[in-house]
């Protein structure tokens, strides 16, 4: 790949972890505002990498359990999981703990405040000054943090949004701390971290090496960023709606590799029947998205990467046949953020090739 910071040729990179270290600080900037690797200070890429041995240790317990399988093993604590997993969940509370400090720190006087970005509650109060009956009170306070509706108003207002973090401690832990506790605060972001970064990295790492392996659909993607977008700049993440082709590439990585190959386990939450089987409530349920995506029933010639069969779909969904956020209520909460950072993270990879 082109080294852009030297006036030199190519070099290696090391994808995997440029796609890692690439999405991490795009979460951590949201979450946390900070900004872990790249940035040339030791200490906070060490704490960049023991929050990456964190998240790793996360994985490896969170794989399927034998013993939910065969319960005696549970009951003969044959894998320790139970102890594992107390030891593992007070690592993560220093972890976050620490974050929490460091953002709860007061921050310095009068020149902080005049370079001080708007807070979220802020921009939503201003918004309710034009359209009251819209931006009611109960509605700013109930506001989901992470949605496309936050974006919109980020980006109306051109502004950033403010890190996560700060918005639960400064405004929602302000006005309800029996609900917004500390502990509460920090399996959020836990779970939004270990949700975002493996898959959407993961994703990058597929992408980039289907369009290795078929330089034809790599030239198309370079020829519809040269199309839109020109040689002059790198592509932004407001460039994307103006890229179908990088979608259905998304789309295709998706499909043949989907990071959540039989979604996450969800429990019946009453008596029902799926594909003629009566399921009794509380039943453990898997779906396997792996097959569905690769079932010749559904799709032409399935193991063949041909991001064109994608052309004309808006989004990353088609019906039940393509659904790597899963479904439901419990479906994917990052799923719109997706589109626009990791398209965004891999056209930029892209373009430099040139
Ligand atoms: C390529 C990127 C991603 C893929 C393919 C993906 C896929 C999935 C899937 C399949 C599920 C399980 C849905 C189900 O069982 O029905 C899930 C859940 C979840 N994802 Fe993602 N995800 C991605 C990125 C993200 C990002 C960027 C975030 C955070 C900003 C995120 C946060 C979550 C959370 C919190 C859940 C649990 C939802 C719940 O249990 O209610 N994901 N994701």
């Amino acid at each position: 790949m082109k080294d852009s910071d030297s006036n030199s040729s190519y070099s290696h990179v090391n994808m995997k972890s440029a796609f890692y270290e690439f999405t991490l600080n795009v979460m951590m900037r949201m979450i946390s505002g900070k900004r872990y690797f790249g940035g040339d200070i030791p200490s906070v890429e060490e704490e960049g990498r023991r929050f990456r041995e964190i998240l790793d240790e996360t994985f490896l317990l969170a794989a399927p359990n034998v013993g939910d399988y065969l319960p005696v093993l549970g009951w003969l604590g044959v894998n320790r999981l139970e102890n594992k997993l107390v030891r593992l969940q007070e690592k993560r509370d220093v972890f976050f703990q620490g974050l929490i400090e460091q953002l709860r720190k007061p921050k310095g006087g009068e020149n902080e405040n005049k370079n001080k970005r708007k807070t979220m509650i802020e921009l939503l109060l201003s918004l309710q000054e034009s359209d009251p009956e819209y931006y009611t009170d109960a509605m700013i306070t109930s506001f989901v943090l992470i949605g496309e509706e936050v974006d919109h108003v980020a980006r109306t207002e051109g502004c950033f949004l403010p890190p996560v973090i700060e918005v639960l401690l400064k405004s929602l832990q302000e006005s309800d701390p029996g609900y917004y506790t500390e502990a509460m605060i920090r399996n959020f972001v836990l779970v939004l971290l270990a949700g975002g970064i493996d898959t959407s990295s993961g994703t990058m790492e597929w992408t980039m090496s289907l369009l290795l392996n078929h330089p034809q659909v790599l030239e198309k993607a370079q020829n519809e960023i040269d199309r839109n977008i020109g040689k002059d700049r790198l592509v932004d993440e407001s460039d994307i709606p103006n890229l179908p082709y990088l979608r259905c590439i998304i789309n295709e990585t998706l499909r043949l590799y989907p990071p959540g190959p039989i979604l996450i386990p969800h429990e019946s939450s009453d008596n029902c029947v799926v594909g003629g089987y009566n399921i009794p409530r509380g039943t453990m349920l898997l779906v396997n998205q792996w097959a569905i995506h690769h079932d010749p029933k559904l799709w032409n010639k399935p193991k063949r990467f041909n991001p064109e069969r994608f052309e004309g779909l808006e989004g990353t969904r088609d019906g039940f046949k393509l659904m790597p956020f899963g479904s439901g209520r419990r479906s994917c909460p990052g799923e719109g953020r997706v589109g626009s950072s990791y398209g965004w993270g891999d056209s930029r990879f892209d373009h430099p090739m040139l």
